[in-house]
């Protein structure tokens, strides 16, 4: 007989080439393994996935479920959230606003491979986040782009970038000082391929964002013109999916096949996500060589 929890799972796309909804599944870290394997499917076929209203789970449950997904661990700069072993809070009031097209933690050679993030306060309006496909941009390149792309190397590093830190608003002067401070505490500097195939998927995906400063062997101005055009085929509206936020509400993105970006159109309004990553993943590209770090500092 089946599995009646199994029958209940319903995965809903919510945009063409981007992003489902999974109904009927309450997440734990107890789950029922036939359902997470579908939800690792859902995962590879539509690379971010939502889960509604999840109000049950608070930070132990949330990092209990992530466990099912990988090897949990803590960002490379930012302490963890208190009382708890992995989280990775973004507290609008502590000045973190990743509005910043961004894979998380690229900066590093080991990428995650999951992102698990939940709703915990979010805006009456505006606070929305919106994911991009980057396999999708990288198809959708012109021939002879993505040949280039296919050959070259980025440099990605967590020292801000001073012009784009401007665009966090809202926000006193000190506390955005505070909080660099930390996510800059340790400078690393590592070289990724413009182009990497993904482990469980063979597919190829561009791996840029925020990070990604130089490309190697094109001058910054260079590098900044090449960068823009390749971004513009990550952010095109049509790769992409927006996700309105209830509390409580659960974001699984595949980390290594997609950006994002949270849109800080709140005001004064407090927004709080919490974040677990798992699993580390070398990105290669398509000769097999793999990603390294230049610089630790
Ligand atoms: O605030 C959000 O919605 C996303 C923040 C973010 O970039 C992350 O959790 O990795
Ligand atoms: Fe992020």
């Amino acid at each position: 007989m089946t599995d009646t929890k199994t029958q209940q799972i319903k995965v809903v796309p919510v945009a063409g080439r981007i992003g489902a909804e999974i109904h009927g599944v309450q997440l734990s870290g107890d789950l029922d393994l036939n359902i997470f394997s579908e939800i690792k499917q859902a995962l590879n076929d539509h690379k971010v996935v939502f889960f509604k209203r999840q109000n049950h789970l608070d930070d132990a449950s949330q990092e209990a479920f992530a466990k099912l997904l990988g090897e949990p661990y803590a960002h490379p700069t930012v302490p963890v959230k208190n009382d708890t072993n992995y989280i990775f809070e973004l507290d609008s009031a502590q000045g973190a606003k990743a509005n910043q097209w961004h894979t998380d933690v690229t900066f590093v050679p080991e990428v995650p491979k999951y992102s698990i993030l939940r709703g915990v306060t979010i805006p009456k309006v505006g606070g929305d986040t919106v994911w991009a496909n980057t396999n999708k941009a990288y198809e959708d390149l012109p021939d002879g782009l993505r040949h280039l792309a296919d050959e070259l190397w980025a440099i990605h590093t967590n020292e801000y970038d001073y012009a784009q830190f401007k665009q966090v608003e809202n926000t006193t002067d000190e506390v955005k000082k505070k909080y660099r401070e930390i996510f800059e505490s340790t400078i690393y500097k590592t070289r990724h391929p413009v182009v990497h195939v993904h482990a469980e998927t063979g597919k190829r995906h561009l791996l840029l964002g925020g990070f990604a400063g130089r490309v190697e062997g094109y001058t910054t101005s260079e590098s900044e013109r090449l960068l823009s055009i390749f971004d513009s085929y990550v952010t095109r509206l049509e790769n992409t999916v927006r996700w309105q936020w209830s509390e409580g509400d659960v974001a699984i993105w595949d980390n290594l096949a997609t950006q994002h970006y949270a849109i800080a159109d709140y005001e004064d309004q407090h927004r709080v996500v919490r974040r677990v990553t798992v699993g580390k993943e070398i990105p290669v590209n398509k000769e097999n060589e793999s990603s390294r770090l230049l610089n630790k500092k």
